[in-house]
């Protein structure tokens, strides 16, 4: 036997992002700013894995989730998804790639048109590529993806307005299951809800998981919300990726200062998990700063003259990979 047969192939993600670049132009007061949102990321999501991406409000979450998905336009920098680059794909790999990569949005009762019933929410991505073969197996396929989410299939004639949040948020999700797509990107799906709700929508979503074996990536700016769901976590600031590990070790043992900020700052993480000595939280700098260097260095407390100069995200531990000259 050759020897290359003995060695299992190392499993292909799902999804990789690679270097990807957003900036926004933003007119204030007569001048016109520069908003670099994402700033050379790189990402994989494995098969089967919730990939976790966190970080405070603006540091470039959304923006990544929606450059993946097509909805705003990347500026630079490649989405290997279904073997081609998404930010390059159009016609028939395009819509394939709709079928195959969902989106559940943050806040149910925008992303719901009230005029449409729910039936008609969730079957709209069916409706689109024209799944259906009859009436009847639209509605029985509308039930089932309803049934999914725990919803009842009567519910497929009433409209947004009539819902709880948390029942338009599993209608969210179930419009993102039908058909069953390889990929789901979840963007703040529960930062609209009470804090009883969250967890029972984490809980499906989580369910879901494992009973479509679908692959998630998980947004939120919620570190508790995202050590719960999450196998392995990015943490982002001001647009790079300055912390990546699986979530265990990253919650154990975070390496740098900013994600040993956020951990200290959220009360429902195990308390023996906590990183003593973590920086006072503080604000991100303006985004219409530019920054030298590390972009956390004016709230860090372990800053030396090298912080001028940016930290590569490089790997310490297997399985973990850190962007600061000090870790
Ligand atoms: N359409 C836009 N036009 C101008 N600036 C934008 C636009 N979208 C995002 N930005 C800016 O880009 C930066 C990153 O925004 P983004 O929404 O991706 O961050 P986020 O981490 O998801 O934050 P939040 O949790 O508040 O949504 C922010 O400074 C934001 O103001």
């Amino acid at each position: 036997m050759a020897l290359t047969d003995t060695v299992a192939p190392a499993a292909a993600p799902l999804l990789e992002v690679r270097d990807l670049t957003k900036t926004f132009h933003v007119h204030r007061d007569g001048k016109r700013y520069r908003v670099q949102a994402v700033d050379g990321i790189s990402l994989t999501v494995r098969r089967g894995e919730v990939l976790g991406i966190v970080g405070e409000s603006g540091c470039g979450k959304t923006t990544v989730g929606r450059s993946i998905m097509g909805l705003t336009r990347a500026d630079g920098g490649e989405v290997i998804f279904g073997g081609g680059d998404l930010l390059k794909a159009h016609g028939a790999a395009l819509r394939t790639a709709r079928l195959k990569l969902r989106m559940v949005f943050q806040d149910p009762y925008a992303s719901l048109n009230p005029r449409r019933t729910v039936g008609d929410s969730v079957a709209e991505t069916g409706d689109i590529h024209g799944l259906f073969k009859s009436r009847k197996a639209r509605a029985e396929q509308v039930g089932e993806a309803l049934t999914q989410v725990g919803l009842d299939p009567s519910f497929a004639p009433r409209y947004p307005h009539e819902l709880s949040g948390g029942q338009r948020q599993r209608v969210g999700i179930a419009r993102a299951i039908l058909p069953v797509p390889d990929l789901i990107i979840a963007d703040e799906p529960v930062s609209a809800l009470d804090v009883s709700i969250q967890a029972q929508v984490l809980n499906l979503l989580a369910d879901l998981k494992a009973r479509l074996g679908l692959t998630m990536m998980f947004i939120s700016h919620d570190l508790g919300v995202v050590a719960k769901i999450s196998d392995r976590v990015a943490v982002l600031y001001m647009g790079h990726v300055v912390e990546l590990g699986d979530g265990p070790s990253l919650f154990a043992a975070a390496q740098h200062p900013y994600t040993q900020m956020l951990i200290a700052s959220v009360p429902r993480i195990d308390p023996s998990k906590r990183v003593t000595g973590a920086v006072e939280r503080g604000e991100p700098p303006s985004r219409f700063q530019q920054i030298e260097g590390c972009p956390f260095q004016d709230r860090c407390p372990k800053r030396t003259d090298v912080c001028r100069t940016m930290p590569p995200l490089r790997a310490t531990t297997p399985g973990h990979q850190v962007a600061c000259h000090h870790a």
